[in-house]
């Protein structure tokens, strides 16, 4: 029996990805929640015949919290894609104003109603906002550094296929881009030069020129959907399939009482881990790192080994500006009247 509770649900990625977990065996219940349409959402979904049970929930009025309340009840796992997107000519961060309320908000419901369940944040800036619901939680005493996951899957999504697409047109090789997945890797954060692609052997085979072209196309992806939507909003479709990549291997995990291998940023510092560099674990404890994943949260953490020079530098820049994000998240807790 696995409860999932979308937050934002229809939203251009909680639309998709409700649909997405709708199909899923695995998980008994949906409950989804948005600010509007989410019983429209529901009763839609409801339409597709599986076992599970599906419901929406709206608030009735603009104080209202009691439809949020039953929407988290008894929820195992909380998914949170609640929040406005950019729009060309915007960084994530300039999303920091509205989606850090809303997060604040989702998540002191999420701690007070379901403080066991597993907190998954995609709404941006990921390395803000997940500092946010953190703090959030430990002010509720409700706060487990092993459930708690900024969803950073998309830029492993890219990184595989753009991986993939510069073999081919290096050495004409074609390999089926899940074939690299868990073997190049993106950690770091989820913005720009915070994003470190690790490339493992597969760096070898990359000219420069080559390799800096994928380098910025994994650091920066998210942008070129933005120019291309035009307006209209940024990474639905991919995002939506990268966060049921992360959400239905944790529902997997804790259906099966299995142990998956998974990657998201996370706070480590209060988790087993190993190999974390000196120049991340003096500076930050967040970081999107690989991890053992199973029914209690996070077992074990891993740094990845064989990093080349550049990734190693890489790190460095990608410490220097996540420690100013992180930091705006947390303060924005401690001294935020909402
Ligand atoms: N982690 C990642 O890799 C990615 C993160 N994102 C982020 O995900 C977020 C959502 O993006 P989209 O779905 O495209 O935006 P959207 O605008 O299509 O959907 C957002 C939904 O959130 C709802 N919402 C707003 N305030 C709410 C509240 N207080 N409670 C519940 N629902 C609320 C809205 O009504 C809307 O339905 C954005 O912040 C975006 O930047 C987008 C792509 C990738
Ligand atoms: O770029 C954005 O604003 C949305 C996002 O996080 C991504 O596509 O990686």
């Amino acid at each position: 029996m696995v409860k999932v509770t979308v937050l934002g649900a229809a939203g251009g990625i909680g639309q998709p990805l409700s649909l997405l977990l709708r199909l899923n065996p695995h998980v008994t219940e949906l409950a989804l929640f948005d600010i509007v349409n989410s019983e429209g959402v529901a009763v839609d979904l409801s339409h597709i015949p599986t076992k599970q049970k599906v419901y929406g929930y709206g608030p009735k009025s603009k104080t209202d919290t009691t439809q949020l309340k039953a929407a988290l009840k008894d929820a195992d796992v909380v998914v949170i894609p609640a929040g406005v997107p950019r729009k060309p000519g915007m960084t994530r961060n300039d999303l920091f104003k509205i989606n850090a309320s809303i997060v604040k908000g989702l998540v002191h419901q999420a701690g007070l109603v379901c403080p066991n369940a597993f907190i998954c944040i995609i709404s941006n800036p990921v390395n803000s906002t997940v500092p946010i619901a953190v703090e959030e939680l430990k002010k509720l005493g409700a706060y487990n550094p092993a459930k708690v996951f900024g969803i950073t899957t998309l830029d492993n999504l890219r990184l595989e296929e753009f991986l993939s697409l510069a073999l081919k047109r290096v050495n004409g090789a074609s390999i089926d881009p899940a074939d690299l997945r868990g073997d190049a890797i993106s950690i770091g954060g989820h913005s720009g030069s915070t994003i470190v692609p690790v490339l493992n052997s597969w760096a070898s085979s990359l000219p420069s020129s080559v390799y800096d072209t994928l380098l910025h196309r994994v650091q920066y992806g998210g942008d070129e959907v933005v120019k291309a939507k035009n307006g209209r909003g940024s990474a639905t479709l991919s995002m939506a399939t990268a966060g049921y990549r992360f959400v239905s291997h944790l529902v997997e995990a804790l259906a099966d009482d299995l142990i998956v291998d998974e990657v998201a940023f996370i706070k480590f510092d209060e988790l087993p881990a190993k190999g974390i560099p000196n120049i991340v674990s003096s500076q930050i404890s967040y970081f999107s790192l690989p991890f053992k994943l199973g029914r209690s949260g996070v077992k074990f953490v891993q740094f990845p080994k064989n990093l080349s020079d550049k990734e190693t530098k890489l790190v460095g820049i990608a410490v220097k500006q996540l420690r100013g994000e992180i930091d705006t998240g947390v303060e924005f807790v401690h001294h935020s009247k909402l």
